[in-house]
């Protein structure tokens, strides 16, 4: 802010501190005037206006008195601030810094201002619009002018180029080459850049240089490389005749050197002179592999460069219906070609044998295999000229191949035996009709000519040029249009649909007009087209052979299945016969011994009067009811660890503790087995004597033992020893319905407790003089909880069941009998209050 006598102003808007050059802002500022100043202005005689005479007047003046409506009217008489404008200097432009301002002598010049306007003191805020465009720190001065007085308020802003690419100016900072060329001219290139771009490009040129060079030096190399060379004595020539086919027979030949080779011949063989002639192929081994060996007749043999450009373009062929040339021998008179050996003969032998039994699947796959091999030679721009059935071999897997292709002149013969008529008529049969007449040079539509008679070969298996018939026309006039092809030598036969465009594709490839055939590639898909099935014979098989071994696969899982379910059967009838492991040891072969165990017991029973029912049964009524008792008795003994020893007639034995050894509990095994087992007589209903009751008798004692198999045939398991004997004894001495044990079972059950035994007595028994004997009259209920004022019937003294008591109290018991069933009917009476204790199952009736 200023203060000039009084007028004040000052910055409301000041000037942006920085501002783009062009760009419009808005500046105010205020112009105030305070009371001293209109007498200041009187005293200073800044207003020339006559009627402005004292300082009250000049008030009124600039507060009151209305400017002139244009500002160019406006002066000192007739406005207060008769101007008001804003002054811009930039100040790169000054040569000393000053204020930028009209009045200011300086050397600079005022560049621009605005507008000016005018107006009286009481507006205050001035505002105007201003434009800046010259670059730099600009000074700006609110200049107002008041009568004679000029005053002005100074402020600083910097003024930024505007960057325009493509304004012809180029500002360095903003703009520069990278980013606006147009202004500031193309960026020269950078070293690294030149490098950058340079170096893949010229290693680039330089690879596809060096690849140019290295084919042709490969080229070059391939073609003075003799790697192929193979010296003739190197082959081991074949001393065995072939086999493979029906046909193939082998002959012995004269040869040039010592080496007695063979060769293999496959086409049939006759005498006469005009007829098919003998055909063969010398093979050897090479390398490891067989090969066959064309033999060159040739009494001169020089590696010129064309047959080395021959061998050259033959070693880069790679196909799989083409023979693959192994190498050459080049010395002569051993001149020869090595390629590789197909042990099925030429399609010519196999079509003419009528032992080998031809599909149109076969034929099918002859057709394409040739017209695959022979489309990749003319795609390579090779003609075969000498396509025939006997130049197409077949490997083991029936695949057709292309032999004696290329190396024409490394094939050429100088002291080759004059051709036979038959050769010379099968060469015409071959030739197309444009090659008759002149010697001329064979053509890729030639050998689609030759295609042809190989077609007609395969669809009629005959000869191309018959024994019986020398005129070529008649034997070789195409098949008639539609579905006739000769089947058999010449007995036409129909044939399917697509045989017919067999016949068609004949047709075609023996048009006159060698531009009517059609190419390879174009045969290649037609065959590929018209055959019914699109995979390879040997394909087929195959899957067939796969879809057979799987089904045999199941079959043998099947059946598999069924052996382990008749093993499971037979080892279950073998374990119900024989213990386990000693079934097992018998099944491996083992040598069975004899086992002792020490501690085991053996219970026996026997029918009560079985003699007597059964003479008063017939034989199948006894069958019948002793199978439905011992089929009762087995289920019952399965739940104990016993092992049932035999049923002999009547008598049923079994043991615990044998093969399984168990401790003493085989005595409680067998005793609760035994009650079980004479409980369930009391039920058991004799068949054909319903109203028989059942009765057995049983004896068990406990002792060592000796368990094995004896003899071989019906081996059965057998238990040796006293113990059986007594325990048989016992069985016999006992009486019906109860179960009569040994002292010595007695004494474990004691040991094990929880059975009711009863003193027998001294007893006689046969053989083993007096014994001591118990009945086994059942189990000791379980400790039911206590009615009050029931007293526990074990520690009772008043109670004389016999549960673990001591052997001389069981013996004070035997003593009375009529005291027992004293005893017995007190117990009942005081326990009957108590359901379930004492029931009569429990406690067997000793009456
Ligand atoms: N098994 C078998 N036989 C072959 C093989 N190469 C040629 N042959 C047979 O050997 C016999 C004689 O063959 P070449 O000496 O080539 O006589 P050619 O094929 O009749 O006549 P050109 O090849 O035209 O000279 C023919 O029956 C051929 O089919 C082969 O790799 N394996
Ligand atoms: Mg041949």
């Amino acid at each position: 802010m200023i203060d000039c006598g009084g007028l004040e102003m000052s910055w409301v808007v000041r000037p942006p501190e920085e501002v783009v050059s062009g760009d419009v802002f808005s500046v105010t500022y205020s112009v105030t005037a305070q009371d001293s100043f209109y007498q200041w202005a009187m005293d200073q005689d800044i207003f020339p206006h006559s009627s402005v005479s004292s300082a009250t007047a000049a008030r009124v003046f600039c507060e009151s008195h209305d400017c002139p409506a244009n500002w160019k009217d406006a002066n000192g008489d007739n406005c207060c601030i008769h101007h008001a404008n804003i002054h811009s200097c930039p100040l790169g432009f000054m040569t000393t810094e000053r204020i930028c301002g009209p009045w200011i002598p300086d050397d600079g010049r005022i560049f621009t201002h605005t507008l000016s306007t005018a107006g009286k003191m009481t507006q205050t805020n001035w505002t105007a619009k201003v434009v800046l465009v010259h670059a730099g720190l600009t000074s700006l001065i609110a200049h107002i002018r008041v009568g004679r007085m000029q005053v002005a308020l100074e402020a600083k802003t910097t003024v930024l180029p505007v960057v325009v690419c493509g304004d012809g100016v180029c500002d360095g900072v903003e703009e520069v080459c990278s980013t606006c060329p147009a202004d500031c001219g193309d960026c020269p290139m950078t070293a690294a850049i030149k490098v950058a771009i340079g170096l893949p490009v010229t290693v680039v040129f330089i690879s596809f240089i060096i690849t140019a060079m290295w084919f042709k030096y490969q080229k070059q190399r391939m073609l003075w490389d003799e790697s192929w060379i193979i010296d003739f004595r190197q082959i081991k020539h074949d001393q065995v005749a072939r086999t493979t086919m029906g046909s193939i027979m082998s002959a012995p030949i004269a040869n040039s050197d010592s080496n007695a080779s063979r060769v293999t011949a496959l086409s049939s063989c006759t005498a006469h002179a005009n007829s098919r002639k003998q055909l063969f192929t010398h093979t050897g081994i090479y390398d490891g592999r067989t090969v066959a060996i064309k033999r060159i007749q040739t009494k001169t043999f020089s590696l010129s460069k064309t047959i080395r450009r021959e061998v050259k373009q033959v070693r880069e062929l790679d196909h799989p219906n083409l023979c693959k040339f192994f190498g050459g021998c080049v010395e002569v008179p051993n001149v020869a070609i090595i390629t590789e050996y197909c042990p099925k003969g030429s399609l010519n032998d196999v079509l003419l044998n009528d032992e080998i039994p031809l599909n149109w699947g076969f034929r099918f796959s002859f057709a394409t295999d040739i017209a695959r091999g022979m489309s990749y030679l003319h795609q390579h721009r090779i003609c075969h000229g000498r396509l025939k059935s006997l130049n197409c071999v077949l490997d083991d897997r029936w695949v057709c191949k292309i032999t004696d292709y290329c190396l024409t002149i490394y094939r050429r013969e100088d002291a080759a035996e004059p051709l036979s008529s038959y050769q010379m008529r099968l060469r015409e049969v071959y030739t197309p009709p444009e090659c008759q007449t002149a010697n001329q040079e064979p053509t890729l539509p030639g050998d689609v000519f030759s295609y042809s008679i190989i077609l007609l070969e395969i669809a009629t298996r005959s000869d191309p040029v018959p024994v019986e018939d020398s005129s070529l026309e008649c034997a070789w006039c195409p098949p008639p249009p539609g579905t006739h092809l000769w089947q058999g030598r010449q007995t036409p036969v129909r044939v399917p649909q697509s045989m017919s465009r067999y016949g068609g594709l004949i047709r075609r490839c023996r048009s006159h007009n060698p531009v009517h055939r059609p190419t390879f590639e174009q045969i290649r898909k037609f065959v590929y087209r018209i055959n019914p099935n699109k995979v390879s014979p040997v394909d087929m098989m195959m899957n067939l052979m796969e879809k057979y071994s799987k089904h045999l696969e199941v079959l043998v899982a099947e059946r598999t299945q069924d052996l382990m379910h008749e093993k499971q059967k037979t080892d279950r009838l073998l374990y119900s016969m024989l213990p386990k492991q000693v079934a097992d040891d018998l099944r491996q072969g083992k040598p069975l011994q004899a086992q002792s165990y020490v501690s085991t017991t053996v219970f026996f029973s026997d029918i009560v009067g079985f003699t007597h029912l059964s003479s008063s049964s017939t034989p199948y009524q006894v069958v019948d009811f002793l199978n439905k008792l011992y089929t009762t008795f087995d289920d019952i003994i399965d739940n104990y660890d016993v092992y049932k020893v035999e049923t002999i007639g009547d008598a049923y034995m079994v043991v615990s503790g044998v093969p399984r050894v168990n401790g003493i509990q085989h005595a409680a095994e067998i005793s609760s087995m035994a009650l079980d087992l004479v409980g369930v007589c009391r039920s058991f209903r004799i068949p054909h004597k319903p109203n028989t009751q059942l009765q057995i008798r049983a004896g068990i004692h406990s002792g060592p033992v000796v368990a094995g198999v004896v003899g071989t045939k019906m081996p059965r398991y057998c238990l040796f020893g006293d113990t059986v004997n007594t325990s048989s004894r016992m069985e016999s001495t006992s009486e019906a319905l109860k179960i009569q044990v040994s002292s010595s079972t007695f004494y474990l059950l004691e040991e094990i407790g929880g059975y009711l035994l009863q003193c027998r007595g001294m007893l006689q028994v046969k053989g083993k003089g007096d014994m001591v004997t118990y009945w086994l009259e059942g189990k000791q209920p379980l400790q039911p909880s206590k009615p009050p004022g029931v007293k526990d019937p074990v520690k009772d003294p008043s109670t004389k069941l016999a549960s673990r008591k001591p052997a001389s109290s069981m013996s004070v018991l035997d003593t009375d009998r009529d005291r027992e069933m004293e005893r017995r009917e007190r117990d009942r009476e005081r326990y009957a209050s108590i359901p379930g204790l004492l029931n009569h199952d429990l406690l067997l009736d000793s009456a």
